[in-house]
C-alpha cells in the first residue's frame, strides 16, 4: 500500500460555531465550509492546512461515534487520516496482513471521498481513516 500524506487530522467537538472561532478567528485558518455525512452522524467542518487540513466533527446524534468519543474522552483528535492512493488494494493488504479493520470496503466520506477507519486496537491506540479522493 502507498500512503501519500496526512489528508486530515479529525477533532471532534461538542459545537462547530464555537470550535469554527478558534481555528478560523484565532488562528486565521480558511473555513472551507459545512457538510454533513449522514452514515458517521457527523457534521465536518474543513480548514485547509499547507498539504493537510483540519477536520472539525459535531455529531449530529447523541449515539454517533463522535459523540461517544466526547462522552468518553472530550473534545480533542479523534481519528488521524492518511490519504492513499487505492483504498481497496490498502484494505485488502492490511487485511491479509491481520489488521482489524472497522470498514472492509469503503465508504464514501465528506467531499465524495472513498474512506475506511481501522480499530483504534490495531494501531496503538489511534483511531486511522485511510481516504482516496
Ligand atoms: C466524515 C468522515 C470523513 O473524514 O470524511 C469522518 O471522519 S467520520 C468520523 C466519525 N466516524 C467514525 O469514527 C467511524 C469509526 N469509528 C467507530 O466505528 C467507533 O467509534 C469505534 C472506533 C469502533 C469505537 O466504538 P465504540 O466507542 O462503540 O467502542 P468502545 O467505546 O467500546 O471503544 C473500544 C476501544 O477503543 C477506544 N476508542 C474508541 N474510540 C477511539 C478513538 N477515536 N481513538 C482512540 N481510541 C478509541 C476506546 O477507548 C476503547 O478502548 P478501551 O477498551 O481500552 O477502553
Ligand atoms: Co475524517
Amino acid at each position: 500500500m502507498k500512503i501519500l500524506k496526512i489528508d486530515h487530522l479529525g477533532i471532534a467537538v461538542k459545537s462547530m460555531d464555537e470550535g469554527k472561532n478558534f481555528w478560523s478567528d484565532i488562528l486565521g485558518l480558511k473555513f472551507e465550509g459545512a457538510e454533513t455525512v449522514q452514515e458517521q452522524k457527523v457534521t465536518t467542518g474543513f480548514f485547509p492546512v499547507g498539504e493537510s487540513e483540519v477536520e472539525l466533527l459535531e455529531s449530529t446524534s447523541p449515539d454517533g461515534p463522535v459523540a461517544k468519543y466526547i462522552e468518553k474522552k472530550g473534545e480533542g483528535i479523534q481519528h488521524v487520516a492518511f490519504r492513499v492512493e487505492n483504498i481497496e488494494e490498502a484494505l485488502a493488504e492490511l487485511k491479509e496482513r491481520g489488521v482489524k479493520l472497522i470498514d472492509e470496503t469503503p465508504r464514501i466520506g465528506a467531499g465524495g471521498a472513498k474512506i475506511a477507519f481501522l480499530h483504534p486496537k490495531a494501531t496503538k491506540g489511534v483511531l486511522v481513516e485511510l481516504c482516496e479522493r
